[in-house]
């Protein structure tokens, strides 16, 4: 496809373009502004041009295609980790060939994308650990998202991770987004497109049917496993080659057994424990690995850590400028509150085996490690949500964390919050409003059915206001 750049001060609908940005397969990006602003650069965007000039029928619905998902996926998905889209329109253009029928879609404009960031840390040493932590701790937060409300992303890699000017992430390009069907929402169909170095082994051997090839949300997670590696690893893939087709290879190899999987010494070891369970070589093996209960463990580990560990490393050098401690939100107490919950009279029973009476639910923690441990370890805890409307994410629950078999005062039960996946698969959009300990700075907050085996007979729940920020 020709990508005739256009001009700085070029009019694109009610826009103006400032600067090229980027150029992708079917696309080209320009900052702009909203045009007769003179120098007002409150409204500085990316405009995606999609041309559809010169192209075949086919190669014209393809277009359209991708930016009917990256639209529909907007209008559905909203979240804080999710690039916002602010329009989209086709330019009427007669006099201009190239630009008449172009799709353009208005987005919020990073300031610049992890590609850009892994570069730069070829001269300016890149990241601290802390920074990389982060930085996939906020990818995971968006996956975690984009599959609990029933998406997969389908082209994850740095190139598509955005970076905002206060250096969080925004997840972009939901061009080949699919959206998840089946009995239980476990799969979706893409066309068989992607990028070679972040395809999953067993992308290379799906059959194409006529919908087109069987996407699951575990791609993107091994997808997370190589970004994982490039983030510490200065970029480089774990699989090695000098070309994409040379890595696809190098990727088969490991798939089939041939060959270990590798990782550069500079990854640190908790990061390459988490880039392996994402890099586990078929589906049902990483299955096992959602966005979900990978954010858990980084967040866990966060609480396990002293306050500044790890955040050394590379200082000093130019880094990618971190915003708040995010990951450290929903784990920070993490040892205050339910064992109180448990005595206080009040609220709820002690623990026993079982089910739990009338008016509690019992937590069940479907990892088997942390079913027998008594500990009550940061990595086996659990998070309550405040709002069941809104993804199940770090931003979106009480500091006070549950454990299995602790037993909780429940009131009602929600059937239509946000869906949550659990590590075995099993899916469920129903919540139970449970009540949090006095003193806590609110009275009740959500756990999703999927975290009990209990099914008690209870009122339903008035539908709580969307707390959406
Ligand atoms: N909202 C945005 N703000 C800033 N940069 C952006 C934004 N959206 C995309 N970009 C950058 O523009 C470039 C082109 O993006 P685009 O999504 O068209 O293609 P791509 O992901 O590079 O390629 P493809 O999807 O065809 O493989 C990329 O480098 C991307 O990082």
């Amino acid at each position: 496809m020709s990508h005739r750049p256009l001009p700085p001060g070029r009019r694109v609908g009610d826009w103006e373009v400032t600067a090229p940005i980027g150029t992708g397969g079917w696309a080209t990006v320009y900052a702009g502004r909203r045009a007769d602003r003179g120098d007002d650069t409150a409204d500085d965007v990316a405009l995606k041009i999609l041309p559809t000039e010169g192209l075949a029928p086919r190669q014209a619905r393809k277009v359209a295609e991708t930016a009917r998902r990256e639209v529909e996926l907007a209008r559905r998905a909203r979240h804080p980790r999710l690039i916002p889209l602010l329009g989209s329109f086709v330019l009427s253009e007669p006099g201009d060939p190239f630009l008449d029928g172009a799709i353009v879609l208005v987005m919020e404009r990073a300031e610049r994308s992890l590609r850009d960031a892994l570069e730069d840390g070829a001269t300016d040493g890149g990241p601290t650990e802390a920074e990389a932590g982060r930085i996939v701790a906020e990818i995971c937060e968006g996956l975690a998202h984009l599959h609990a409300t029933g998406w997969v992303h389908g082209d994850l890699k740095p190139d598509n991770v955005l970076l905002m000017a206060d250096g969080s992430v925004r997840l972009s390009d939901f061009g080949l987004a699919t959206e998840l069907t089946g009995d239980r929402g476990t799969h979706g169909y893409a066309p068989p497109m992607g990028t070679f170095d972040y395809l999953p082994p067993e992308r290379w051997k799906a059959p194409l049917g006529e919908h087109g090839v069987t996407v699951r949300p575990s791609a993107d997670i091994w997808a997370l496993g190589i970004i994982i590696h490039q983030v510490f690893a200065s970029g480089a893939s774990p699989f090695p080659g000098a070309t994409p087709v040379s890595r696809a290879a190098s990727t088969q190899e490991y798939a089939e057994g041939r060959a270990p999987l590798r990782m550069d010494n500079a990854v640190p070891p908790f990061w390459r424990a988490l880039a392996a369970d994402c890099l586990a070589p078929t589906h049902s093996a990483r299955a096992a690995h959602t966005a979900e209960s990978l954010l858990a463990r980084i967040n866990a580990r966060q609480d396990a850590r002293p306050e500044g560990a790890g955040s050394g490393g590379k200082a000093g050098r130019h880094r990618l400028r971190t915003c708040a401690a995010v990951v450290a939100v929903a784990v920070c107490a993490v040892v205050a509150g339910w064992a109180s919950v448990l005595h206080d009279p009040g609220s709820a029973p002690p623990p026993g085996p079982g089910s739990a009476p009338n008016g509690r639910i019992r937590v069940f923690n479907v990892e088997r490690s942390c079913q027998d441990r008594q500990d009550r370890n940061a990595e086996c805890s659990l998070g309550l949500a405040i709002d069941p409307l809104r993804p199940y994410t770090i931003d979106n629950v009480v500091p006070a964390r549950v454990w299995h078999d602790d037993v909780l005062a429940v009131d009602c039960q929600l059937s239509h919050g946000v869906p949550i996946v659990d590590e075995t698969g099993t899916w469920s959009a129903d919540w139970f409003r449970v009540r949090l300990p006095r003193g806590s700075a609110r009275p009740t907050a959500w756990l999703p059915a999927v975290r009990t085996k209990d099914r008690p007979a209870l009122p339903v729940c008035p539908r709580p206001t969307p707390s959406y920020r």
